[in-house]
């Protein structure tokens, strides 16, 4: 998708080096402007830190600059925790020392992407099947940086109408999903949510996530509106293994738009990005 060129591509604070950020083309394109918010949330890491590694299009970028940091030396002493099989390939061919949660159960700081946010910094996550381990890890972070361009600011978690994910067991995933969608008064796509179970790539098989289990989609009418009642009830039901709400868990969101890049900490009064959102 391309964007209009900002008419401030990049915030008072943002002084990182732009490397492929184009400069006379009058055109960004979304990648791009998901590259400009990983790299401002790189700003963050210091040298020593034990590091919270995000997965998706968005972190992608955070994680090369990183392993590019490290690579110049002008980061030192950093050990990621990745947050995915593939995330993990990533920063292994990168050079970046990687750990896990076993040995380093304390995180200083993680960056992530999200596929909606919410005004109190309430996020969905999981679109890309990855959202138990981005749970696990992130819920151990002391601060949780979430990178994502301005399409993913939403005035209510739900409210999107694309995929809310829910990864399940496998043992039958279809009573699973029936009751997630009665759960929200759902059924035939006649109510508030319909559940479908994602498929792999060529939509044959059930897409199975790097801890062997299922997802279920849910596709909701309008935003949930109280998210933590949702939340507990689902995860109440035997077969659901995590969901993809990650509810008071990001301090920082950073969202790069057609207009510049808005940082936005837990708890702040909404300004740019998220004071426009919040109007329209
Ligand atoms: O499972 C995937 C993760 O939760 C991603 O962080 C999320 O889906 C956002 O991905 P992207 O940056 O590719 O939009």
């Amino acid at each position: 998708m391309a964007i209009p060129f900002p008419c401030f591509p990049f915030s008072e604070t943002l002084t990182i080096d732009k490397p492929s950020i184009p400069s006379s083309p009058s055109l960004l394109t979304q990648d791009d402007l998901k590259q400009i918010a990983a790299y401002k949330a790189v700003e963050f890491v210091e040298s020593g830190m034990v590091l919270g590694l995000g997965t998706g299009s968005t972190a992608t970028h955070a994680v090369s600059r990183i392993g590019e940091l490290l690579q110049q030396g002008k980061l030192e002493n950093i050990v990621g925790i990745p947050t995915s099989k593939k995330t993990h390939e990533q920063a292994l061919a990168l050079g970046i020392p990687l750990s896990d949660l076993d040995h380093h159960p304390i995180i200083d700081l993680a960056i992530d992407g999200a596929d909606e946010v919410d005004p109190d910094l309430n996020l969905v996550k999981g679109r890309g099947g990855s959202l138990l381990r981005e749970k696990m890890v992130e819920s151990a972070c002391r601060r949780l940086v979430v990178v994502v361009d301005e399409s993913k600011l939403v005035d209510g978690l739900g409210g999107s109408g694309l995929a809310m994910p829910v990864e399940v067991v496998p043992f039958c995933w279809a009573h699973t999903a029936r009751r997630l969608e009665s759960l929200f008064g759902g059924g035939g796509g006649a109510g508030r949510c319909v559940a479908k179970l994602r498929r792999a790539e060529g939509g044959g098989e059930p897409f199975v996530t790097d801890n062997a289990n299922y997802i279920v989609d849910l596709y909701f009418a309008g935003p949930i509106g109280d998210v933590e009642a949702a939340s507990d009830a689902m995860l109440r039901i035997a077969g659901v293994v995590e969901h993809g709400m990650f509810l008071d868990m990001a301090t920082t969101v950073i969202a790069a738009g057609a207009c510049g890049v808005t940082v936005k900490n837990k708890g702040e009064v909404e300004t740019g990005l998220f004071n426009e959102r919040s109007r329209s």
